[in-house]
């Protein structure tokens, strides 16, 4: 059986006895029988039962159960994309996409008590998944990567950054970029400035939203923009009260929230101090980063307590990189301390070219899976990132870092 055929195993997971339900994924358990498109029947009751008729048996113990659940669903995808559920032609593993979209949202168990019912996805693929690439990108591609990932549902998508060339060569077309997407409908297109010719650079291209980026790290804040923290707020204070004037909404990004490259792990006070400082003087919200993906829930969780002390959670977004392979569960943490903000890139691209060792960023891809499993909302057609996922992938001539659209592909 294939990794995506194992059960997911939920009945395993600590205190999730008290799920009357405990529903357990199989897919060889999501028929294509039409009986009931898609919705309700692939949680079967934590029992095992490989065979057909088995299911069928499951499936009418539970009919009863799920029709409150499920005609609840439908109501809710009553307005989803067409194509949701599985056809005859699906492969096995296209059936898992489905059928995970399916999570039992009326979890009860107190690990989930807290969870968001919707996340917003916030997808940094154009900036911060291209911003590291070695060869260009001509900017035809990038533009039509932002209506792709806008296209598939995702409400904001991070379009460029306003640096210098010479710092990052890959986004010197900032300009043409933003020319050329600037009037899509339907998403916020964020840009990231690191000082006031940065800004005005962007304000003059039409962007409408923008992102400043410190970090916790002094050795990093020197390498990556070539100054002080507290240089960099203070440029950043003059970027706010320049945009404050121009009703431009204003990001603030901290890097290095867990470890720097260069001086190992950062205290969560010292992210604490600089969120609060970019909070105060002005950002709508601070998107904590870990820049080399070293986090674990083990350190995020330290961190994410310090920043809530001066920051409201509702403030505060998670961008995680995902070199240890650790952005999942960092995620779900993040979810379960209150946060509903959550940055990612398709097909996992990306990393800092300052920050050496970063790998990309964690796959939009795998986070909507895992989310849209949780029954939480994102408002994404998973299917339309994965068809993105695969067009960039392909022109970069490399396999995905999503674990779903390998898994998809199969
Ligand atoms: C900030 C600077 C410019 C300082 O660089 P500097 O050399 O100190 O700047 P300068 O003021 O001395 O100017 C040097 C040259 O750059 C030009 N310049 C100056 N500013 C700009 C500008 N905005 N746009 C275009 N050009 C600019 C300026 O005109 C001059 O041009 P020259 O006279 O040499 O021809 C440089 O360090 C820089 O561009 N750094 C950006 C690096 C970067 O983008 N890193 C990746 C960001 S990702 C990240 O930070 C992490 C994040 C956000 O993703 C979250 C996470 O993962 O943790």
């Amino acid at each position: 059986m294939s990794s995506l055929e194992e059960p997911l195993g939920l009945d395993k997971l600590p205190s999730l006895s008290t799920i009357d339900l405990s529903r357990r994924f199989s897919s060889n358990r999501c028929s294509t029988s039409g009986e009931d498109s898609g919705l309700g029947y692939c949680w079967i009751e934590g029992k095992t039962c490989g065979s057909l008729t088995s299911y069928k048996e499951d499936f009418k113990e539970y009919r009863r159960e799920a029709f409150i659940w499920r005609h609840h669903k439908r109501e809710n995808t009553h307005n989803e994309s067409e194509n949701r559920y599985p056809s005859k032609h699906t492969t096995n593993h296209q059936q898992n996409l489905y059928c995970n979209d399916t999570g039992p949202r009326d979890i009860t168990n107190k690990i989930f008590k807290g969870m968001p019912s919707y996340v917003r996805i916030v997808e940094v693929g154009p900036r911060d998944g291209l911003q590291n690439e070695k060869n260009t990108v001509p900017t035809s591609v990038k533009i039509e990567l932002i209506h792709r990932l806008v296209s598939s549902g995702l409400s904001v998508v991070e379009a460029t950054s306003f640096v210098s060339p010479k710092w990052v060569p890959q986004l010197a077309d900032a300009k043409d970029v933003v020319e050329a997407v600037k009037n899509i409908e339907g998403a916020r297109l964020p840009v990231l400035t690191p000082n006031l010719k940065g800004f005005e650079a962007a304000v003059a291209a039409g962007a409408k939203e923008i992102a400043v980026f410190a970090s916790a790290s002094e050795s990093f804040s020197k390498a990556n923009i070539n100054c002080t923290i507290e240089e960099s707020l203070a440029r950043y204070r003059d970027i706010i009260n320049s945009s404050k004037k121009l009703d431009i909404p204003v990001r603030g990004y901290v890097s290095c929230v867990v470890g720097c490259p260069v001086e190992g792990a950062i205290s969560p006070s010292k992210v604490a101090y600089v969120a609060k400082q970019l909070h105060e003087m002005g950002c709508m919200e601070i998107s904590l980063g870990d820049t080399i993906g070293i986090g674990t829930p083990g350190t995020v969780i330290p961190m994410l307590e310090a920043v809530m002390e001066v920051v409201p959670v509702e403030k505060l977004a998670v961008h995680f990189h995902d070199t240890y392979g650790q952005s999942l569960p960092n995620i779900l943490v993040s979810l379960q301390m209150g946060i509903s903000v959550v940055d990612s890139s398709v097909a996992g691209l990306g990393g800092c070219p300052y920050a050496k060792g970063a790998s990309g960023n964690v796959a939009t891809e795998d986070v909507v899976y895992m989310l849209h499993g949780l029954g939480i909302k994102t408002n994404v057609d998973l299917r339309k990132v994965l068809q993105t996922g695969d067009f960039i992938c392909k022109y970069l001539g490399r396999p995905s870092g999503s674990k779903v659209a390998v898994a998809y592909k199969m």
